[in-house]
């Protein structure tokens, strides 16, 4: 009985942490004081985060830093989660793409500010500020894509999981280095890939270092498709008219689909179902309902 309540009031509290924007995993009272890792960051400037929102609600995400194949710098961290802010407060958004700058996707933290931030203390906040910002990508009311050209290396495959979906060009790699570097995934790659394909799939790709190219990807359940063309223009490209299928239609009734699929993805049944209820009366008697009534729809 005590038990229940407990675990009841846990799921309220979930549910409620899902329904706000920009709340994360880990605040001061687990002992994480943002700004004390943002000032440290701070002074590892390069690169940057390129956002563009198109006018039919799709968005482009750009890890841009080709110098060191789009690794992470201090400032770059900064970039994404401010960007992440914009798009959780992107009323027309629908759908987002993810992608690396100049023909690879991204190479992970920079190794430069990892030896600067060797400290214990240090990395696990480097960590918990990133993986506070890849949970809020995640749990985005966008349908997201990464789009995987080149290589996804390290922290490059963890961020491709904090996506909905994941495409990749011919010839690409998605492959979590860390045991190479005496490491395991710290921006929730591990937990997301368990997820994703399984725990004696994630078992293996990560205890072996493997690279994984598009085809075995494709076979692991781990990626959608082989986008034809490898170039930089003609992906991305394929990319938008592949989430165009999952696209096309009002962005709030898009919004609440992915809600849904986050509530049923990350809650217990019970506290599922009622989400989906609640969710459900954001969209009832809205003007797509309405106006899909009115025309009275066939659906052969
Ligand atoms: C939990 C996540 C984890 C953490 O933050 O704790 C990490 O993400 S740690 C970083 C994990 N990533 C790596 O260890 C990648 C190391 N780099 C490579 O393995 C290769 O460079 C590779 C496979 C990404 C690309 O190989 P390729 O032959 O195509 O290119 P180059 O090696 O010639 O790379 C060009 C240039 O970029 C530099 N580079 C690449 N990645 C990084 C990086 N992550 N940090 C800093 N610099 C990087 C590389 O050293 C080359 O520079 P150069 O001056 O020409 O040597």
């Amino acid at each position: 009985m005590a038990v229940s309540f407990w675990n009841n009031l846990l799921q309220i509290t979930k549910n409620r942490v899902l329904q706000q924007r920009g709340v994360s995993l880990y605040n001061y009272t687990h002992g994480f004081e943002e700004h004390v890792i943002k000032k440290k960051l701070e002074q590892f400037a390069g690169g940057s985060i390129n956002l563009s929102k198109d006018g039919n609600g799709i968005g482009v995400l750009t890890v841009n830093n080709p110098r060191l194949m789009n690794a992470f710098t201090g400032t770059m961290m900064l970039e994404l989660q401010e960007k992440v802010t914009e798009l959780e407060n992107w009323k027309e958004g629908k759908g987002l793409i993810i992608r690396g700058a100049e023909n690879t996707f991204c190479s992970g933290s920079d190794l430069n500010v990892v030896k600067a931030l060797s400290s214990m203390q240090d990395g696990v906040n480097t960590c918990m500020f990133i993986r506070n910002t890849l949970t809020r990508l995640m749990r985005l009311p966008l349908i997201s894509v990464a789009l995987v050209q080149g290589k996804a290396v390290g922290g490059g495959a963890e961020l491709t999981t904090a996506c909905d979906f994941r495409l990749m060009t011919p010839g690409s790699e998605i492959r979590f280095v860390h045991k190479e570097i005496g490491l395991v995934p710290g921006w929730g790659g591990a937990t997301r890939l368990v997820q994703l394909i399984g725990s004696g799939n994630a078992l293996k790709l990560l205890s072996g270092a493997l690279k994984v190219d598009p085809e075995r990807a494709v076979s692991l359940r781990l990626a959608e498709e082989i986008l034809p063309s490898s170039d930089e223009t003609g992906s991305l490209e394929e990319a938008c008219t592949w989430l165009n299928q999952y696209t096309k239609g009002p962005a709030e009734v898009i919004q609440a689909m992915k809600k849904v699929v986050i509530a049923g993805r990350e809650l217990h049944l019970e506290a599922a179902l009622r989400e989906e209820k609640d969710i459900f009366g954001t969209v009832w008697g809205g003007p797509a309902h309405v106006q899909a009534l009115a025309q009275r729809p066939k659906h052969k």
